[in-house]
């Protein structure tokens, strides 16, 4: 493990993802924030949109400037919306600088999938065969010495977690997976819609994108890579009044007669080591609260003798695990540190 010392760059540093990433790496203690960037604020202090960081960021926000932004920093992440990222990323590569991209451009292996569930045209495909996709426990060894990071989806951090080792293990039937996920408003980002505005979504709960999220095929991407054939699931998403915080409540059929012990043990076994992901006890549910401002991923299991089916629970906290801290995991990652650094909060309760 070695100690340097780098600099980062924050390019989308005025939305939700970069202003958790400020956050976070403010307490980090082998990285300095250099640059904090803006498209659209280039020249204003960020503590005029935010104002909790009066006095924790007195510079001001830098434009994209890639020559700039190369003599600040080391590394660069883009916290910035798909199709933007796809622009920047290679600029910033070109300029030797490592990038880690939190959106969506780089995730998906095939352009024409891509083109489908993003209705949008893919990025270059020798760009996206170089990205490694930054799932922390299950690809993480793919990620030391990598200069290039695709961060998963929140989503899908939460789902692939929660089902991996099972599929891998080939003890549920991949074909009958259902995930039916819920998540907090922070989710959608800073940007004002109609569907996040408060009352539309207070004293509401509602499904959205039913069969069409941009985070299936992702989900079904690792999942044929964990069953070593294609893989199609059942996804349906929901808005929760609440700030932050993602439940995947996922359900599939057992190959085999398994008690939740054996699920537990199975998982137990497969996270060792990993400190983010905690497999609960039988009977024992993981609450969004319980992760909420961590980078924890909790996960419960309990096995239906009657019906043969097996139901998970799968939480985090979306713009932690599911986006800046799994990022931040991923830089420690790359950097052959520990992959906890910067990232040992323990969740704000209640
Ligand atoms: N919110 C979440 O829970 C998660 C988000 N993500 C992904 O992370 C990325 C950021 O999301 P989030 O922070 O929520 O989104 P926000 O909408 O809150 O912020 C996005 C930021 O991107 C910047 N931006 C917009 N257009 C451009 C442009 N043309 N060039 C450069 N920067 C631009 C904007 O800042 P400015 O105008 O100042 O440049 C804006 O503040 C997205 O790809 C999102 O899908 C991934 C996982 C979870
Ligand atoms: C609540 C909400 O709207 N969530 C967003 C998640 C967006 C996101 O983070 O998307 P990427 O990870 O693919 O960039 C959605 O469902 O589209």
């Amino acid at each position: 493990m070695t100690t340097t010392q780098i600099r980062a760059a924050i390019v989308g540093s005025t939305g939700y993802g970069g202003v958790e990433l400020i956050r976070l790496l403010q307490s980090h203690p082998n990285v300095t924030v250099t640059s904090v960037i803006s498209s659209s604020n280039a020249g204003t202090p960020i503590a005029e949109g935010y104002p909790h960081l009066t006095e924790i960021r007195t510079d001001l926000l830098d434009g994209i400037d890639v020559e700039n932004i190369r003599s600040k920093a080391d590394v660069v992440f883009l916290a910035t919306p798909h199709g933007i990222s796809m622009k920047l990323a290679p600029e910033f590569l070109e300029a030797g600088l490592k990038v880690i991209d939190l959106s969506g451009d780089f995730r998906l292996k095939s352009g024409d999938v891509y083109r489908e569930w993003y209705k949008h045209e893919p990025a270059e495909q020798t760009l996206v065969d170089r990205a490694i996709y930054g799932l922390a426990e299950v690809y993480g060894s793919q990620v030391a010495g990598a200069d290039f990071i695709s961060n998963p989806g929140c989503f899908t951090t939460s789902a692939l977690l929660g089902l991996y080792p099972a599929v891998k293990a080939g003890w549920i039937n991949p074909d009958s997976i259902i995930i039916d996920a819920k998540s907090g408003v922070s989710g959608a980002g800073r940007g004002l819609n109609l569907s996040s505005h408060y009352s539309e979504i207070n004293e509401n709960f509602k499904a959205y994108k039913i069969n069409k999220h941009q985070h299936t095929p992702e989900i079904e991407q690792v999942l044929s890579e964990a069953a070593g054939r294609p893989v199609i699931t059942t996804f349906t998403t929901h808005l929760v009044p609440m700030t932050r915080g993602i439940m995947s409540t996922m359900y599939a059929t057992l190959t085999d007669k398994r008690t939740s012990a054996d699920f537990v043990e199975l998982y137990r076994q497969f996270y060792e080591g990993r400190k983010f992901v905690r497999v609960r006890q039988v009977g024992n549910w993981p609450a969004t609260k319980e992760v909420w401002g961590t980078n924890y991923c909790d996960i419960g299991f309990s096995v239906d003798e009657r019906t043969g089916r097996i139901t998970f629970i799968s939480v985090i906290d979306n713009l932690v695990k599911g986006a800046a801290g799994q990022a931040i995991q991923n830089l420690n990652l790359l950097m052959n540190w520990d992959e906890t650094l910067g990232l040992q909060f323990t969740p704000v309760y209640p």
